[in-house]
């Protein structure tokens, strides 16, 4: 299939095509030529804009090999062995840059909170207070002043470990976002309070991943009768949607921050903090 690039060239984006490439199909851009220096890298150093960022992460390997290697059966000669396993990586790169198309095109369809202009504007306050509401210093603040003010020695021992949970979570998402280093979506407002300086990047959403931990935790730790559980499932849910809807975060942040967060709190299960743990530690320090 030729690439329509030479028709189109004023264009500042386009969308990936499945273009053909050695006999294989691959992403292909349908405004820029594809660089052959640069490595294929799903999520990292997007650019702010979603479309370059896209056509960026769908750099096939197939096409910076060369094609010397890669000749399909279409022209006479048989695929050997090795063909082969080079087939499947870039079928799983093919998969992974549709996953991440969708993911960038889902995602600003449903930032209509982003601003106060966008089509669902006026909802933006409400969406900023499920902001508040799953940040990480109410969070701490609030554990903190429960376990100063719990007179219980179970008490004690939940806001400890929630506490531990907390402090685990802000150290994982940080390390996370540093490595991964993907951007904000290009239509997000960078106007949430009390920020570290990884907090530039989207992925993983450290919201959802708070969520997660807290809902499981609450859920597990606090007698809470029928409606209150569910307004625990719900809180959860909604600050995920909200991180979306605000602009903030691609879907995929949302999710994989979900899942961290609830596997986060298997490990705050795991690495639990007795009290004779604990007396243990404190005697250690002093
Ligand atoms: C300053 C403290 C204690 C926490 C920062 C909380 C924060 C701003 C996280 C970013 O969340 P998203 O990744 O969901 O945008």
């Amino acid at each position: 299939m030729p690439s329509p690039k030479g028709k189109n060239p004023g264009r500042g984006g386009g969308s990936p095509v499945l273009g053909s490439s050695n006999g294989r199909y691959d992403f292909m851009s349908l405004t820029k030529p594809l660089s052959r220096s640069s490595p294929p890298n799903l999520l990292q150093r997007q650019g702010s804009d979603p479309t370059t960022a896209r056509l960026r992460a769908s750099e096939s390997p197939t096409r910076r090999r060369g094609s010397g290697s890669s000749v399909g059966s279409a022209s006479g000669q048989t695929l050997t062995e090795e063909d082969g396993i080079r087939l499947n990586p870039s079928f799983l790169h093919v998969a992974l840059s549709s996953l991440l198309a969708i993911d960038l095109w889902l995602s600003k369809r449903l930032g209509v909170c982003a601003c106060e202009d966008s089509s669902w504007g006026s909802v933006r306050p409400l969406m900023k207070l499920l902001e508040i509401s799953g940040h990480g210093i109410p969070w701490l603040a609030g554990t903190a002043y429960c376990l100063y003010k719990s007179d219980s020695a179970a008490g004690q021992e939940v806001m400890l470990n929630l506490l531990m949970g907390l402090l685990l979570d802000l150290v994982l998402v940080a390390i996370i976002k540093a490595v991964v280093r993907r951007r904000r979506p290009a239509h997000n407002r960078m106007d949430m309070f009390a920020t570290f300086s990884v907090d530039s990047y989207s992925f993983p959403s450290g919201h959802a991943t708070r969520a997660a931990l807290c809902g499981r935790f609450l859920l597990a730790h606090l007698v809470l009768a029928a409606p209150l559980r569910v307004l625990v499932w719900l809180w959860t849910g909604l600050v995920g949607l909200s991180r979306v809807l605000l602009g903030r975060h691609n879907v995929t942040d949302v999710i994989f921050g979900f899942w961290m967060g609830y596997c986060q709190y298997n490990l705050v299960e795991m690495l639990w903090l007795s009290p004779q743990t604990l007396q243990g530690l404190l005697g250690q320090l002093a």
